[in-house]
């Protein structure tokens, strides 16, 4: 059973916001928490080792109310229920969605066409445990018998953001092994990679669901001639794994049956990580890291799915999210973690977050006539507060920000996590209360500024604030809290492709792109005339085509 069609701004719910919107959008932030002293306590929800204190938006208790109910109208609940529950919620591509299944203990049962696929989860995830140990070990050598020092993820996308984001969060949980992504089909990319690498004691990782990546391929391609101009073909088994559904594809490429780690056609690549497209994780870090990673990310599947709303993570922020998009017509939203660790944080959220929700056709094939989608972005704090903050303190834009902070550093040098986490507590402060005219012009004076400059300097020094900002405190950086932190993410798009009434896990708008770039590659490649372009295209390719 697929998800049941409901335009959002056909609902009860959706009419009272906007007439509810009408009422508060104009209302400073702090006289609320100025009415109601347990306005914090209020809005935060605790729930392990997170922290989610949310007053800091521009919401009543009346707007959580509307947002719940608007929750309730499109038929939130059913929706979780099918999509914990294998059902064909990716009508699109004829699909499940059950990367939450990755994550299941052993007792559990997922059953997906009737089958319960646990069995084989733990199956592949034996194989990964396996293979990594031996690898760390040094049991497993390459052609000239030495270990491995270096391992390559070959693949885009899913197939690269993921493991990428996550390798970097947990170095500090690293190996001895080196871990390289090679994404870009910039021949650069591959290259200098190559260079830093010795073909002895080189793992190669090639991560495609489907194993019809151009970039994949290519750069794999270009990877496997490089190691055999040192290794001979006998050789490739000792180097080259795969993962993939694509088996056949796999083979044909040269990669041992043994070496290849399966997957399903039911994890998007984009919700890939917890399957063996989490390799390099599991042998950057290890296998036992690698599963406390995959049993946070439970513990919140747990949460997401038992949780009443009104407490309930996922379902908070991205009620929220809908909030400021469709009310506020916000265009874009921020994440900023206060951890150098999560500096690719934004980038694989960008991937999770556009690619699903970024839709303008509803579950029944109709133009939606609202707002879908969030555009996100950003770099982890303090680097970010020297570099855009000024436009979301001073901006015409509003942009609500996440704030992703941990109370404990990983090597304990609480003189730097003093200084870095009381700017992450500066900021949602200054965001709200930002700094009245009365309050710039005694700050001058205290300074001996004279009353001209004074009236001159006011108006650029005042800040409205009333930004929101939602703060997301974790104990500290772990592989289990970094589970619980993406899944959070995943589960907050899945309730607004819900509410919104998209489908989130198809991907047709990048399909476009791809078979144009097939077309010009030939033209590029064969001494055709160009004509079947518009006049720009064909201008830019007969340029280039001259230069090259
Ligand atoms: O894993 P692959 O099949 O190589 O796909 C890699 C990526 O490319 C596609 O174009 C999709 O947009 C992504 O969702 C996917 O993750």
């Amino acid at each position: 059973m697929s998800l049941k069609s409901i335009n959002p701004t056909t609902t009860a719910s959706w009419e009272l916001l906007n007439k509810h919107f009408e009422a508060v959008k104009d209302v400073h932030m702090s006289q609320w928490f100025a009415q109601n002293n347990d306005r914090a306590n209020q809005m935060t929800i605790k729930w392990e080792d997170f922290y989610i204190d949310y007053s800091k938006n521009r919401i009543t208790e009346d707007t959580l109310e509307l947002l719940l109910k608007l929750a309730d109208e499109t038929k939130l609940k059913e929706a979780i229920d099918k999509y914990f529950g294998g059902d064909i919620i990716n009508k699109t591509e004829n699909r499940a969605v059950s990367h939450t299944a990755l994550r299941c203990p052993k007792d559990k049962k997922v059953f997906i066409d009737g089958v319960n696929v646990i069995p084989e989860v733990f199956e592949v995830k034996k194989k990964i445990k396996d293979f990594s140990n031996d690898i760390i070990s040094g049991d497993r050598k390459g052609y000239t018998n030495k270990p491995f020092t270096d391992i390559v993820n070959i693949g885009i996308g899913g197939s690269d953001l993921g493991p990428a984001m996550v390798v970097d969060a947990l170095q500090y949980y690293k190996n001895q092994l080196t871990t390289h992504f090679v994404s870009n089909v910039d021949g650069d990319h591959v290259n200098e990679v190559i260079k830093k690498l010795n073909p002895e004691t080189t793992l190669f990782v090639i991560v495609s669901k489907t194993f019809t990546t151009q970039e994949t391929l290519s750069n794999s391609t270009t990877i496997k001639d490089w190691f055999l101009q040192s290794a001979s073909e006998q050789d490739i088994k000792k180097h080259f794994v795969a993962v993939s559904t694509n088996i056949e594809k796999v083979k044909a490429f040269g990669v041992a049956e043994a070496n290849i780690f399966p997957m399903w056609d039911w994890v998007g690549g984009r919700f890939s990580l917890w399957s063996a497209v989490g390799l390099s994780i599991s042998l950057s870090v290890g296998f036992e890291n690698f599963d406390q990673l995959l049993s946070g990310a439970h513990k919140m599947d747990e949460h997401f799915k038992n949780e009443k709303f009104e407490s309930n993570i996922p379902v908070i922020l991205a009620l929220l999210s809908i909030w400021y998009a469709n009310f506020f017509k916000c265009e874009s939203e921020a994440v900023i973690p206060y951890s150098q660790y999560l500096n690719q944080f934004a980038t694989y959220l960008q991937q999770a977050i556009m690619e699903s929700n970024g839709k303008s056709v509803d579950r029944n094939g109709k133009k939606v006539n609202y707002q879908t989608g969030n555009i996100v972005w950003g770099e982890p704090g303090t680097n970010s507060q020297h570099a855009f903050f000024q436009l979301i303190h001073q901006g015409t834009k509003l942009i609500p920000s996440d704030f992703i902070g941990f109370v404990k550093s990983l090597y304990g040098n609480k003189e730097h996590q003093d200084k870095l986490m009381s700017n992450f507590i500066a900021q949602t402060e200054a965001l709200l209360n930002g700094k009245s005219e009365e309050e710039v012009v005694l700050e001058l004076k205290r300074q001996d500024v004279s009353d001209d400059n004074i009236k001159m300097l006011t108006p650029f020094k005042v800040f409205e604030g009333n930004k929101p900002t939602t703060t997301i405190l974790i104990n500290k950086l772990t592989p289990e809290s970094l589970g619980k932190l993406i899944a959070l993410y995943e589960h907050k798009i899945f309730v607004q492709g819900v509410v919104w009434n998209v489908f989130s896990y198809d991907q047709f708008g990048v399909e476009l792109g791809k078979q144009l770039a097939s077309t010009i590659l030939s033209e590029i490649n064969n001494d055709v005339t160009i004509v079947k372009h518009d006049a720009s295209t064909k201008n830019i390719l007969e340029y280039y085509k001259k230069l090259t």
